[in-house]
């Protein structure tokens, strides 16, 4: 399993990182998250890109992965790492196009295998189930049962993402499901102290040593 697709995943949120986007995306990568996915739903193009690009340059001086939910062109402006689409995104034929064989391109498959089958088979680079609890951000997905994510574990090599109302108390069971990482964004940006709620999650993948200051 490629080390670079493991552990926090945080999922930035314009509204709950107002105007600090990058100090408490910063905030959350020195508590120890590995990947980091741009999602801004606005049409503010200019503002979208200038903050793609400061994210990415963010992000690789932390050693962390950059993608960008949604948007392959996007992502290919600012020289992001990947893209993560759902099922009513670009199609994955489409983003590899663009993006190039070395682009990580992340599928959201719900609570369905047969969903993750079909972007195992079109060459996706990791499979996200959820959501997994109940989540505040995103109240109308489709809860994805700890058995299918199981189920996926055993019949799938590729990394799994999992998402939705995961929190530092419930980290553990999605792990031990088989999630190589955790999506995150209410547990983050809500928290009181990111840094520390970073770490708190982090630590779920390693727990000698899960943050820097
Ligand atoms: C890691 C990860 N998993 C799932 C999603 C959801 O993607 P999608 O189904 O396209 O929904 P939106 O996020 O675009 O509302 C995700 N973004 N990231
Ligand atoms: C984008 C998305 N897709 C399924 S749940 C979700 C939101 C996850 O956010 P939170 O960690 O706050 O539940
Ligand atoms: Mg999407």
């Amino acid at each position: 399993m490629p080390e670079r697709l493991r552990g926090l995943y945080a999922i930035t949120d314009t509204a709950l990182q107002q105007g600090r986007l990058l100090v408490s995306t910063e905030a959350a990568l020195l508590g120890g998250a590995r990947i980091v996915q741009y999602r801004d739903k606005s049409a503010d193009h200019a503002r979208r890109h200038d903050e793609a690009g400061a994210l990415r340059q963010l992000c690789h001086r932390h050693g962390a992965l950059f993608l960008v939910n949604d948007d392959v062109a996007l992502a290919h402006a600012v020289r992001a790492d990947g893209v993560h689409l759902g099922q009513g995104d670009a199609t994955l034929r489409v983003a590899r196009a663009q993006l190039g064989a070395q682009a990580v391109i992340g599928i959201t498959c719900h609570d369905s295998l047969a969903l993750a089958q079909a972007a195992a088979d079109g060459g996706a680079d990791y499979l996200a189930f959820g959501a997994m609890f109940a989540s505040t951000s995103k109240p109308q997905a489709r809860t994805c049962p700890l058995p299918v994510l199981a189920e996926a574990r055993r019949r799938f090599a590729l990394p799994l993402v999992a998402i939705g109302g995961i929190t530092p108390d419930n980290a553990g069971q999605v792990a031990a499901a088989g999630a190589d990482a955790l999506a995150v964004i209410a547990a983050l940006w809500q928290a009181a102290d990111i840094h520390a709620a970073a770490a708190a999650l982090a630590r779920t993948y390693s727990p000698a040593m899960s943050s820097t200051t």
